[in-house]
């Protein structure tokens, strides 16, 4: 994908006709359905030269998330933008298979009779380890600025060197969370998962708190303090850091370990500590787990992507420090700016197969276009606010 110029902008344009929407690729799985589709300016021509390998289309990736929970309300939104028809035409199938969409995730096997029934179109599933690679290793080398680190609440941009790329380690924090090294363009290994990850975040944080909300849960965890329930090393060395093995008086010796010492019940605490102490010691625990996986391998990039993150600074920083910690400063925690979308981005990015494969009809690859990455242009962004919500970016496909 050539990717000219983006920024992250909101939804589509009430006007935008169906005609200039294609490529609709989704990521269902255990938490959130994920979309990501292609809008085409209106002012950007479509090519019908096939003959032409350069004709270019200039327009949008949007990105939107529903609740798994909630797939009815996304069925409905994507019928309501006809982004259905921006498939892909399988002329061999039967009447019904005509238009196939890309989909990955745990949900395009549990929910594709659903979506067959309820827009009539039919799943082509793409494997959600290839998605998150596929997608991961488009960002990191299609798009400017998308990794950063943060630290102490600093955030930095990171330069990626598209020829030292990897190895690298992948995590994705979903409901639970799978660690991938990546060694190139396809090629990765599934090395390790935990299952105490975004999903039992926002679980334990539901019954333990009554917020309604992720956000709400977010929000509650960026007022607390987890020195209130958490036993730190200071709570059992009398006020003193325990300096001959490396702790300091402020670690967290026991992740709720206050809760048993003192005679008070759930109600007694307050909501806000309850989600600190939760959001630290599972960001913690995911930190340490990715970092001794990195060793294993010898990996010193780390890259952290799913919906769990959310740019969520005391989430980031978390996790930033405990890789810190046990690395001695050796590897480094990197974030991604489309955090939650890379399975979808990987499934939309799949739809270059279809173009190139010889049996399609040459109608189809030209009304639906196919994304190249093109690594090096430069994009400018603007730097603030919650840019993965219904942000688009903007980009230009090659119609091959
Ligand atoms: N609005 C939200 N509603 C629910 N969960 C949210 C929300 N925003 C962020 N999250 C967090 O994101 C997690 C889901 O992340 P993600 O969408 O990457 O995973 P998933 O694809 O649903 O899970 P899996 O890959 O394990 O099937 C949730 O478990 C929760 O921690
Ligand atoms: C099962 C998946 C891959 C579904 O996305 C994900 O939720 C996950 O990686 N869970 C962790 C499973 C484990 O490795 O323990």
């Amino acid at each position: 994908m050539d990717v000219r110029d983006a920024g992250f902008q909101g939804n589509l344009d009430a006007d935008q006709s169906e005609s200039q929407i294609s490529h609709l690729a989704l990521d269902i799985g255990g938490s959130l359905i994920k979309l990501v589709y292609f809008s085409r300016n209106k002012d950007s021509p479509i090519d019908n030269n096939k003959d032409s390998k350069d004709s270019v289309i200039e327009g949008r990736l949007n990105f939107s998330n529903f609740e798994t929970s909630k797939i009815n309300d996304c069925l409905e939104f994507i019928l309501s933008k006809k982004l259905h028809l921006g498939g892909f035409r399988c002329h061999e199938a039967p009447d019904g298979d005509k238009i196939l969409i890309k989909a990955t995730g745990g949900g395009a096997y549990k929910f594709a009779d659903l979506i067959k029934e309820k827009l009539g179109v039919s799943i082509e599933k793409e494997e959600e380890m290839d998605c998150l690679v596929a997608g991961a290793n488009f960002l990191l080398k299609a798009v400017h600025q998308e990794a950063f680190t943060y630290m102490d609440g600093r955030k930095e941009f990171v330069h990626i060197d598209h020829n030292d790329l990897y190895p690298y380690l992948l995590v994705n924090i979903g409901s639970g969370v799978s660690m991938i090294k990546v060694d190139g363009d396809g090629k990765f290994e599934r090395i390790s998962g935990t299952s105490v990850g975004g999903g039992t975040f926002w679980g334990l944080g539901r019954l333990l708190t009554n917020c309604k909300s992720f956000d709400e849960l977010l929000e509650l965890s960026h007022q607390g303090n987890n020195r209130v329930i958490d036993m730190l090393v200071g709570d059992i060395y009398g006020g003193l850091d325990y300096s001959k093995i490396g702790l300091s008086s402020t670690t967290i010796a026991s992740s709720f370990g206050k809760a048993i010492s003192d005679n008070r019940e759930l109600e007694d605490y307050k909501p806000e500590d309850i989600a600190r102490s939760l959001l630290r010691m599972i960001s913690n625990n995911i930190g340490q787990i990715s970092y001794l996986n990195a060793l294993r391998f010898g990996l010193k990039r780390i890259f952290f992507g799913g919906f769990f993150i959310r740019s969520h600074a005391f989430t980031m920083d978390t996790i930033s420090v405990a890789v810190n910690f046990w690395s001695k400063g050796e590897a480094k925690a990197m974030f991604l700016r489309h955090e939650g979308f890379l399975g979808a981005l990987g499934a939309f990015m799949s739809y270059e197969k279809c173009g190139r494969d010889d049996s399609m009809a040459h109608q189809s690859v030209q009304r639906y276009p196919v994304c190249k990455p093109i690594v090096g242009d430069k994009i400018c962004y603007p730097l603030n606010g919650d840019l993965n919500d219904n942000g688009s970016l903007e980009c230009s496909v090659y119609a091959v």
